[in-house]
């Protein structure tokens, strides 16, 4: 089994922001307390839409015991935001949840599900709320945003590129109903969500260098055109009905502590693995593959300047997101002058390579550098430094474990 380092080394940094809301958190605890136990969610309790468990440690900042709903109104912008975070126990939920509860307060993040929480998740704060979330299932969804008194959604339920071209019909599913399900509740609740798109949301007609936000799209995968439906819908809803639908669109995502989801990009997490044990890899992509992608902490700390940017700085709803470029055969390169010097890399395409190809090779993000000042941290020599040490360290010295490393591609014949 892998063995994951204890916690997510997530900037824990806070902005001015954060720490009002943090104080006024405080207040808040002291004149107004509801127990998440006391939540017809909490385990036990009926309920006509499936049961959800929740972790019965934490106590929520609850607005339900305000007098009025106007005053529940009325605070709102002097306290944390109450978050849902859908999909919270993948790649990069695991990551959001956890810097979110540091900024937001552990009570006011729910993290929700289909997954147990299973031993060995890099989950900085246990004790916070949890439930199980069909985002399929739109009653359960209104009954969590109304009994956590939810104010925004970070929607990251979604079946990612390779898994969804090998199950369309669930990818389609869970993509976009569940996706419909909490854009209208975000209509009827006034809620802010965020969902992020991708560079899958491009295809084979974009343009491939410093591809802009606005441009063609036309995807050729189920993945993609899913995220195009989101993209429009979401901003359909907010031109209509004033929803706050927010968007990035992300590149491939490095993180150290989590795994990836079944995507185009995992190679460039795998390979740190399969190299720290096996000292070599068969690459599904072909050497000359150049992929825009992203160091997680970036990607976490650019979601966050998303969702807190005031809404005046916002002259579009969905914005391209970039780091840096790189192909396998750079990584390879860079694994082999920097770390081990005898890494034996493998090319091996399979149907994945071809996604691959219909999407762009670099992102232009100056619209979401110029509105809300994105600027990213980490070029490629420094992901790959983080990815390198980080990984490294959560393996033991002892002998090669070829049984680990072959548990890492999720997707081996896509
Ligand atoms: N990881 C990346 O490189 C990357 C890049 C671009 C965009 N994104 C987007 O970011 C979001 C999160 O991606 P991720 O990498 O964490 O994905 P992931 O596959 O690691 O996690 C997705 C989570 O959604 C959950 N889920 C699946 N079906 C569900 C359902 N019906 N109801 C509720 N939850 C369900 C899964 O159990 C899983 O924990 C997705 O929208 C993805 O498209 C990810
Ligand atoms: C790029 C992104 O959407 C995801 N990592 C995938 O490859 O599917």
């Amino acid at each position: 089994m892998l063995r994951f380092a204890s916690r997510l080394a997530l900037p824990t940094r806070r902005q001015p922001s954060a720490i009002l809301y943090l104080a006024a958190q405080h207040r808040a605890l002291t004149t107004s307390l509801s127990h998440v136990a006391s939540s017809p969610f909490a385990k036990g309790s009926a309920t006509r839409t499936p049961a959800a468990t929740v972790s019965t440690a934490t106590p929520v900042v609850s607005a339900r015991n305000a007098s009025t709903g106007a005053q529940a109104l009325q605070s709102l912008s002097q306290r944390p935001p109450r978050v849902l975070v859908t999909g919270s126990l993948g790649q990069l939920g695991l990551a959001l949840v956890n810097e979110m509860r540091t900024r937001y307060g552990v009570g006011n993040v729910v993290a929700s599900d289909i997954r147990k929480p299973t031993a060995g998740l890099p989950i900085a704060h246990p004790e916070g709320p949890f439930v199980y979330a069909d985002v399929m299932n739109y009653p359960l969804l209104e009954r969590i945003i109304v009994d956590f008194q939810i104010d925004w959604v970070v929607h990251y339920s979604a079946m990612l590129s390779a898994v969804a071209e090998k199950e369309p019909a669930r990818a389609l599913n869970v993509n976009i109903t569940g996706f419909q399900n909490v854009l209208e509740l975000s209509r009827i609740h006034k809620l802010r969500l965020f969902c992020p798109s991708t560079i899958g949301a491009f295809g084979p007609q974009t343009p491939k260098i410093n591809t802009p936000d606005l441009t063609i799209m036309n995807p050729n995968t189920i993945y993609g055109i899913t995220k195009v439906h989101m993209e429009l819908l979401g901003e359909y809803y907010h031109e209509k009905f004033g929803v706050d639908f927010r968007s990035a669109r992300y590149p491939g995502i490095l993180s150290v502590d989590t795994m990836p989801g079944g995507g185009t990009t995992d190679y460039a997490i795998d390979i740190f693995h399969h190299a720290l044990q096996t000292n070599s890899y068969n690459c599904f992509l072909k050497p000359e593959t150049r992929l825009p992608m992203m160091y997680i902490s970036d990607c976490i700390e650019g979601t966050l300047q998303l969702m807190e940017a005031p809404v005046e700085k916002l002259t579009q709803r969905v914005y391209n997101m970039a780091a840096d470029s790189f192909t396998p055969a750079e990584l390879d390169v860079a694994i082999r002058e920097h770390y081990a010097p005898d890494f034996q890399m493998n090319y091996v395409p399979d149907s994945r390579q071809a996604i691959a190809d219909s999407w762009p090779a670099s992102l232009d993000d100056s619209l979401a550098r110029r509105d809300w000042g994105w600027k990213p941290q980490y070029d490629t020599a420094a992901m790959v430094h983080k990815m390198w040490t980080g990984i490294a360290a959560q393996y033991t010295p002892g002998p090669t474990k070829l049984e680990d490393a072959s548990e890492l591609t999720k997707v081996t014949q896509a």
